[in-house]
């Protein structure tokens, strides 16, 4: 959680001798009540008050009440609102109560009637530097997924989400999901012009879902630039979260809602049979498709089945021969870690992070390399894949907490991070590299070939059954194509452009 920092300077130190010393400029502090006052630091909001009631001194003639210094730090990031209510200043913030929980919690005093004018203008000066870039008192559809998490969605949308919405004075309109591919009804009828978020208290299929909503409305290119798209995490792997936010927390992820930054996603067209499915997350063949889809029988291990799954093919050393060509846009290692720390210090707007589709034509943006049933783009290479193991292409960076398989990957790069790894590798160079994706230092292992990609083709082969995993779901085990359309959709994270996941790593240094 974002904590109190006054750059160069100790946070709990005395505000009011700071401003003595000409740290805040003029106007920063607010005297309030009888003997307190509220500055604006550099990260945070300090709450000085003299308190006589909370401690006594003792002198020759006995006990005497004596002023005691009360200060508390308020980091801008967690304040949710302030304003003048009759005589009083009301400031709502989240306080951190544990590592993984915030909870709602008010700052109240008194101002004078001399002082009110003043309040007013401070007021406007805390909400500017709490709110930044992030749009104020959002207007979120809320979806529920009764089922998620073990039925605690809606318990945990109640009592860590809601009360976070509303002390931010954000507009929300809640909806439970009735039954499977629901929020891909509501998503396709939401009025757009309503909402500036829709958020899932799911898993990550929900958000999923939503998205191919969005993408089968009439102007769908115009309603996944309008429409923020975010997660509550409430499912359990709660992937989009962890990269938007850098959390599982309900309550974490509904400050970072309120504080979000919007920011263009990258979406990928797959097209199967004559489908054609929107994809945000990831899509996967081989060893990982089936850790994740056909373990199911062995749920009872929790968390565990994807260890004891992988290992048992890796022992096995299953490979799954497939047809592969992909449309290579960055080949080597040292030139997409030159590119991932390029955008680490681009800050360039919203507008250019988008592709240049149109977005008042109708429909999905055209397919610039056609779809599975059109002849393979004259410029995808061909991946020789006779002994794959793995195929891994991922837009966002965590696929789970610790899991770091994409620590390249962007937002909005047009780009997926495609790997592959062949399946007869050595048993030891496959279990360390399970280990190395912890922190993504997998990246550079030679036997892991990673690449960016703006579309591929794979065709599975020698095998009547199997496992394709897009986002997560069960696929038709056939040959699909993908393409990717840079900034077609919005989330909101923290950055504005980046995930909450360490990058790949080292900075500097070329890889192969
Ligand atoms: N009321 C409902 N009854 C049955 N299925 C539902 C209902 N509401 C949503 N669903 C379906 O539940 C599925 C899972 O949704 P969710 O977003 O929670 O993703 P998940 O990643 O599978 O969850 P988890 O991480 O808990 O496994 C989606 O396919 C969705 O359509």
């Amino acid at each position: 959680m974002a904590t109190s920092t006054i750059s160069g300077t100790d946070p709990f130190a005395d505000p009011t001798r700071m401003s003595e010393n000409s740290e805040y400029a003029e106007g920063d502090t607010l005297p309030v009540g009888r003997d307190a006052s509220l500055t604006l630091a550099t990260d945070s909001l300090i709450v000085l008050d003299e308190d006589f009631t909370r401690r006594e001194t003792r002198n020759c003639c006995g006990l005497l009440p004596s002023k005691a210094k009360t200060t508390q730090a308020i980091p801008f990031f967690n304040v949710l609102w302030a304003e003048l209510s009759n005589f009083d200043i009301i400031i709502q913030y989240a306080k951190t109560t544990s590592k993984n929980v915030v909870r709602v919690a008010s700052v109240n005093y008194l101002v004078e009637k001399p002082q009110q004018g003043y309040a007013k203008v401070w007021i406007t000066k805390l909400l500017d530097r709490a709110y930044g870039e992030s749009q104020r008192k959002k207007r979120i559809k809320v979806l529920i997924n009764p089922f998620s998490g073990r039925g605690g969605a809606q318990k945990w949308f109640l009592r860590d989400i809601e009360p976070i919405f509303v002390a931010a004075r954000c507009e929300i309109n809640v909806e439970r999901t009735l039954y499977q591919g629901h929020a891909v009804e509501l998503a396709e009828k939401i009025d757009t012009v309503a909402y500036d978020v829709i958020a899932s208290c799911s898993g990550d299929g929900l958000p999923h879902e939503v998205f191919n909503g969005l993408g089968k409305k009439r102007n769908a290119a115009k309603a996944l630039s309008q429409v923020a798209v975010v997660q509550l995490p409430c499912g359990t792997g709660n992937a989009m979260s962890w990269n938007s936010f850098g959390t599982d927390s309900c309550s974490i992820a509904a400050l970072c809602i309120v504080k979000g930054l919007r920011t263009p996603l990258d979406l990928i067209s797959i097209t199967q049979g004559n489908s054609r499915t929107l994809s945000f997350l990831s899509q996967s063949v081989g060893v990982v498709a089936e850790v994740d889809l056909g373990t199911e029988h062995i749920r009872w291990m929790g968390s565990a089945r994807f260890t004891y799954g992988f290992l048992v093919r890796v022992i096995r050393k299953t490979v799954y021969p497939c047809d592969l060509a992909v449309k290579i846009d960055i080949p080597t290692k040292g030139a997409i870690k030159e590119a991932y720390w390029n955008e680490f210090s681009n800050h360039a707007p919203i507008e250019e992070r988008r592709g240049s589709f149109d977005i008042e034509t109708p429909g999905l943006p055209e397919l610039q390399y056609g779809t599975i049933n059109s002849p393979l783009p004259s410029d995808f290479t061909p991946i020789p894949s006779n002994k794959l193991g793995n195929f891994y292409a991922g837009n966002m960076a965590l696929m789970a907490p610790s899991a770091n398989f994409f620590p390249a990957a962007l937002p909005s790069d047009g780009q997926l991070d495609c790997v592959t790894v062949d399946g007869d590798i050595s048993r030891t160079s496959a279990i360390q590299s399970f280990l190395a994706v912890e922190d993504g230092s997998w990246f550079n292992m030679p036997h892991v070939n990673y690449q960016k990609v703006s579309g591929y083709r794979i065709t599975p082969k020698g095998q009547k059954t199997g496992y394709i995993s897009i986002d997560g779901e069960r696929f038709p085990f056939e040959e699909f194509q993908a393409e990717v359309h840079r900034g077609l959709g919005t989330v909101l994270t923290r950055s504005g452009h980046m995930y909450e996941a360490q990058g790949v790593v080292p900075r500097t240094g070329q890889g192969s």
